[in-house]
């Protein structure tokens, strides 16, 4: 069913804009022909609606919601409640800068689809700033047009082939072993009865060291007692970027070196790269030595980059840098979040240690391939990312032509804000929106999908979507499995709620605080 409307949008969408398009060509000659005025041809009825017919909050009102009514670190609310007031469709001023909001899963798909080769997110200006100014390069995340596509067509096959990802298996289990040993560790010293403090500070060092052993096959100490220094410091810095990335973008770029945030911004990326070329070149110089001792060279992804020759190690630098970036709190929030639900869903928890049983009886640690047999424990992460999207709102630039959205043409260059966040708790498309419903995702083999394919689409869409969606999804697989089969997860029993923010990504506000229970006593 999905299918036949997709492809009726399609075409409704394409010949509506070629329709507007002839007419802005032709100078507005429509059907009462030549030689009328365009505002006379254009009348009222088939007026061609623009962006200046949309309506939605100016700058003063912009600010108004963020900063009186406190929308500020709630911007994923914010969608909810201006889609109540404009419907799906709806523009945001701030000053200059003209941002057209998308609310519907319908109308979300147009954009989509019409993206053009070298889809983009915004130019972020601050990100790539930093890299001009230090020489850095680009990696996936800032790069555009056909070199973005070259930088993604080196870095895909091994982040996104199954037969690749499933070989980052071991090295991912070895950190979950790690893990559930320090989980108990912290259960042992927190004085609390088998609590664990922020869970989601300890997931943060889970995926850091889990996208470590895979990008670089090194251990980053993540694990131990006490974390060292260093790392320390680079997850600092990972928070201090991420936390004053939408300050500087709020001033315009000629103010910024007169910023001390903007310094602050620089110090905390020099920090990011600086980690990322020590281990760059740690793994060089181990390559060197085994290509002197005559010995086969095999390893990791960095090794793989390093061999291929089709990057400079600069160039591999800016890369991974970006990847380390985008691949931790991502994780880890997603699995935080999903573990504080099956805390408080204990049915929803056993009927998961049940399907992990079956799969993986006894003490078998879970893999790549037991995870293909796990449709719940699958469904359970479809349904955390549809209420904690990590990215809840995702920008879209579509540089190569003017696009239609449900009436409106938008010139080239408009700035589409992607509420994904607003059509997640859509109750037409997922009924009971609110509530943690794994198995609106189950279906039977031969069942068509219940829901519309762009209600949730946590990983992106198209050739630009999520570059790590396969190891996250290993990670998570693998971690969760092995958590459940080990310890019955409860909740704070001080009773706390915790409630999401946006702070570039979708963060819990406060900290998450879970008891873990030994299963085998
Ligand atoms: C649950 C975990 C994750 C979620 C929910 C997630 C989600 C996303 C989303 C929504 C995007 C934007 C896609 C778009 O604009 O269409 C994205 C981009 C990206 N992600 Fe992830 N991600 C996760 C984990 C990871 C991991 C582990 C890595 C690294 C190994 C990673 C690397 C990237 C990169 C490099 C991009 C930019 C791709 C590009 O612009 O070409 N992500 N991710």
């Amino acid at each position: 069913m999905w299918r036949r409307s997709l492809i009726n949008v399609g075409s409704r969408v394409n010949r509506r804009r070629h329709e507007a398009v002839d007419r802005l060509k032709n100078g507005g000659v429509g059907v009462r022909g030549r030689g009328a005025s365009s505002a006379a041809v254009m009348g009222t009825s088939d007026k061609q609606k623009t962006m200046e017919n949309l309506g939605g909050p100016g700058l003063m009102a912009s600010l108004y919601w963020l900063f009186v009514k406190g929308y500020f670190q709630t911007t994923q609310q914010m969608q909810i409640e201006h889609s109540k007031i404009y419907g799906p469709l709806w523009k945001s001023k701030y000053g200059p800068l003209v941002v057209v909001n998308v609310a519907s899963a319908e109308l979300i798909e147009q954009v989509l689809r019409q993206e053009g080769r070298h889809p983009i997110r915004t130019d972020m200006p601050h990100w790539r700033s930093y890299r001009e100014l230090r020489n850095q390069a680009h990696g996936p995340l800032t790069e555009m047009g056909a070199k973005w596509q070259r930088i993604r067509s080196i870095l895909n096959p091994r982040m996104l082939k199954p037969k690749h990802v499933s070989s980052y298996t071991a090295a991912i289990n070895e950190v979950v072993t790690d893990f559930v040993q320090r989980l108990a560790w912290l259960r042992e010293t927190s004085g609390q009865d088998m609590m664990v403090n922020d869970v989601a500070g300890e997931l943060y060092k889970f995926a850091f060291e889990g996208i470590s052993s895979v990008l670089f096959e090194t251990r980053m100490g993540c694990m131990n007692e006490v974390v060292p220094e260093k790392t320390q410091k680079f997850i600092f810095s990972v928070g201090e970027m991420f936390r004053l990335s939408p300050v500087v973008v709020l001033f315009p770029k000629s103010t910024w070196p007169y910023m001390p945030f903007w310094r602050r911004f620089v110090a905390a990326w020099d920090h990011l790269f600086k980690v990322a070329d020590e281990l760059v070149q740690k793994k060089i110089e181990e390559i060197q030595k085994n290509v002197d001792l005559d010995q086969n060279v095999e390893g990791a992804y960095l090794t793989h980059l390093l061999l291929s020759d089709q990057m400079t190690v600069t160039e591999i630098l800016g890369s991974i840098t970006e990847l380390l970036l985008a691949g931790v709190d991502t994780t880890s929030n997603t699995i935080s979040w999903c573990l504080y639900h099956l805390a408080k869903e204990p049915e929803i928890q056993e009927q998961l240690y049940q399907e992990v049983m079956r799969v993986c009886p006894g003490d078998k640690v879970p893999t790549s391939d037991d995870a293909a047999h796990m449709p719940y424990l699958k469904a359970i992460i479809k349904e955390t990312l549809r209420l904690y999207p990590v990215v809840p709102g995702n920008a879209r630039v579509v540089v190569e032509n003017e696009i239609m959205v449900g009436d409106h043409l938008f010139p080239k260059n408009t700035l589409f804000h992607l509420c994904h966040y607003a059509v997640s708790y859509d109750d037409s498309i997922f009924p009971n929106a609110h509530a943690f419903l794994p198995q609106r995702w189950l279906r039977a083999p031969d069942e068509k999908s219940k829901q519309h394919p762009f209600g949730s689409v946590p990983f992106g869409f198209g050739i630009r979507a999520c570059l790590g969606r396969r190891v996250a999804e290993l990670e998570m697989y693998l971690l969760l499995s092995r958590l459940v089969k080990q310890f019955e997860v409860r909740p704070d029993p001080a009773g706390t709620t915790v409630k999401p923010i946006t702070r570039t990504l979708l963060c819990p506000a406060k900290p998450i605080n879970l008891q873990f229970l030994d299963r085998r006593v």
